[in-house]
């Protein structure tokens, strides 16, 4: 049997805001009982059907990289981010700061090789970024219960983020606390499907590389008991990477 290719999607935003839940409802269509800080980087892993219910149906292990917020881990967490073939922009709903730091997380992966540290503090123009490097993006807003709530009080005009206008790049709102947020024939799903067929297509049947597969992570800042090339079914992976300080 031949062995199944794998993309890495990079999932990112401000610390708090749902990252760990909504990577873990992805990969295991349940919400997590209780997430817990992510410090470093955990891998969830899922076994996904490219075009599914056409000539061209393949399967691909998506690889969901979710990468710690916190701002005490900003000039290490670059480790983390060659190769990125997607990138999973995720914004609290009832937090408006973290929609709008959005643009400082695509600065930050854009920003990882430049030489010239000061750099590091220039906004990125989306449609350039996307221009240069054709990398899939989809925004997600989470706490869509809280949100929906607020909105009812007539707090929030706009829910919808600024981001994923500028990139051209879908976007969904959920609750990472019911599993029928991202149900198969939800719109959700099919945008959430639509985006990981995209990643596959860039990376396999297409001949713009996003990001070349230049830095490795050391070893030992990698803890899993399961290799990620293993062939074996989603369910049977243990793919918890942590980072050691
Ligand atoms: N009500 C509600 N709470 C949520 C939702 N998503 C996440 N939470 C809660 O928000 C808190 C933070 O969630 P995490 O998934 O740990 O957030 P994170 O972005 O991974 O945080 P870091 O590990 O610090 O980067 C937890 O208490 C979650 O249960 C949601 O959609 N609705």
């Amino acid at each position: 049997m031949a062995a199944i290719e794998k993309v890495k999607v990079v999932v990112l935003g401000d610390s708090g805001v749902g990252k760990t839940s909504l990577t873990y409802l992805i990969a295991h269509n349940k919400p997590i009982l209780s997430p817990g800080w992510t410090v470093g980087c955990s891998v969830e892993v899922k076994l996904h059907r490219y075009k599914e219910g056409t000539q061209a149906q393949n399967t691909f292990f998506v690889e969901l990289w979710d990468v710690g917020g916190s701002n005490g881990h900003r000039n290490t967490r670059d480790v983390f981010y060659q190769p990125t073939h997607g990138i999973i922009l995720v914004h609290d709903l009832t937090n408006r700061k973290s929609q709008v730091n959005l643009q400082k997380w695509l600065t930050e992966i854009l920003n990882q090789d430049n030489p010239n540290p000061t750099l590091q503090h220039v906004d990125v123009d989306p449609e350039q970024f996307l221009g240069s490097t054709q990398i899939p993006i989809l925004v997600i807003g989470t706490k869509f219960d809280l949100a929906e709530e607020k909105q009812r009080k007539n707090q929030y005009r706009r829910l919808a983020s600024s981001i994923a206008e500028q990139c051209g790049a879908d976007e969904i709102f959920v609750n990472c606390h019911q599993a029928r947020s991202l149900a198969p024939g939800t719109s959700n799903s099919v945008k959430l499907t639509r985006f990981f067929d995209k990643v596959i297509e860039r990376r396999y049947y297409s001949r713009i590389s996003p990001f070349p597969d230049k830095k490795r992570i050391p070893s030992y800042m990698i803890a899993t008991s399961t290799p990620l090339s293993s062939n074996k079914p989603a369910q049977y992976l243990s793919p918890r990477f942590y980072h050691m300080d």
